[in-house]
């Protein structure tokens, strides 16, 4: 079977063709923080990402005849892991009442508008940004206006997971595990037994700074912020997410070039990134109490995860607390491609999302 995979991140967008799970094609294409700032809105993007696919697919030579388009789920409303059939209340809640704005959104979007140009070709996301395993004392805070929610790499983060565990001769389901995924975002959950029964929020305020999005913030200053009359409401929002962290502070989310400036002798750059790597080795700290300490092993993944300077940094800091494994990259790929041929095949329930 022909599967058409197409994963819309905040700093790439990647494109896969699978024959079953034989990977046809792997792309991965960068966009600059100026290149997505001429769009206002996540969803104005969709053209431009979807035309990306169509032209990846004619330069690599790769008819247009797929089985199943899958995408990366957008931010629905929280679900249960799995793979899920794009229906229309899917399009509706990414389209109209979008609870948060993120690229993934696309995914299904794009999946979607794909699709339905081919006869019998179906479209699919899998465990998407909102998968919802949160023990409850993980999700109460200081107010009852704002209950924690959680939005995190839970496609990537499940997959390394299941990655570790074969390696290890066991199964994700016997395993306490902390999972880093340091991408555009940076996500940190505990993995208790085959649940994350605690993540951060990655894309909206929860956790450690990423290249664009600035984590955890003084809550007075932001609330002084928001009444101070120079930022509308959507230019705040970008200060969260998109032109926050590394963007905010460097003008870059590219972690090779920041390295490369700081070997130049940058102290900007270097104070930047370290107080980032200071601060996901925190939230790694501050997770290991979900799980009581007893940690099988911390999992880095994640295209930072590339990166010795970082790596090397972060272990110096968390390496009393477990084992380390790195992941570098992503097997979200692989994985909805998985999910993809699962579903077709009938080997996997296709949920319905409502
Ligand atoms: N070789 C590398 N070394 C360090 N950082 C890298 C490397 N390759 C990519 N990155 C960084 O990884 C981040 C993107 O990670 P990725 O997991 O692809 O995320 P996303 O899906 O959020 O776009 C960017 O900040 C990018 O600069
Ligand atoms: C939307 C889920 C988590 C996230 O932050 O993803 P990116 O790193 O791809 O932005």
């Amino acid at each position: 079977m022909k599967i058409l995979v197409i994963n819309p991140g905040s700093t790439s967008t990647k494109i896969a063709v699978y024959e079953d799970m034989l990977p046809l094609l792997m792309c991965n294409i960068q966009h600059s923080v100026e290149e997505l700032s001429v769009f206002p809105q996540v969803l104005d993007e969709f053209e431009f990402r979807k035309n990306l696919v169509l032209r990846e697919l004619e330069t690599n030579g790769i008819p247009f005849a797929f089985d199943a388009v899958v995408g990366r789920g957008g931010l629905l409303k929280p679900v249960s892991g799995g793979v899920y059939e794009v229906n229309e209340a899917m399009i509706q809640d990414t389209t109209t009442h979008a609870m948060h704005t993120h690229a993934c959104n696309l995914g299904g979007l794009i999946a979607h508008n794909l699709a339905s140009q081919l006869p019998g070709c179906r479209a699919f996301i899998a465990d998407p940004g909102v998968v919802d395993e949160l023990d409850d004392v993980a999700r109460i805070t200081g107010s009852p206006l704002m209950p924690r929610i959680t939005i995190w790499h839970a496609l990537n983060q499940k997959a390394i997971a299941r990655h570790y565990a074969r390696e290890q001769g066991t199964r994700y389901e016997d395993l306490d595990l902390i999972i880093c995924h340091l991408g555009g975002g940076i996500s940190v959950a505990a993995h208790h037994h085959g649940k994350a029964i605690e993540a951060n929020n990655a894309l909206n305020g929860d956790g450690p700074f990423s290249p664009e999005r600035a984590g955890t913030l003084p809550a007075g200053a932001l609330i002084d912020l928001c009444f101070s009359g120079k930022f509308t409401r959507d230019e705040l929002k970008k200060r969260i997410s998109g032109h926050a962290g590394l963007a905010a502070h460097l003008g870059t989310t590219n972690v090779p070039a920041i390295i490369r400036s700081i070997e130049e002798g940058d102290k900007k750059a270097e104070l930047v990134l370290d107080s980032m790597i200071y601060n996901v080795a925190k939230t790694i700290a501050a997770t290991s109490v979900a799980l009581y300490g007893k940690i099988d092993a911390i999992l880095l993944t994640g295209g930072i995860a590339y990166s010795d300077y970082v790596v090397s940094r972060l272990k110096k800091r968390i390496s009393f607390l477990a084992p380390i494994h790195v992941y570098p990259g992503e097997e979200e790929m692989d994985s909805l491609a998985f999910n993809a041929l699962g579903a077709l095949k009938g080997e996997l329930p296709i949920q319905i999302y409502t």
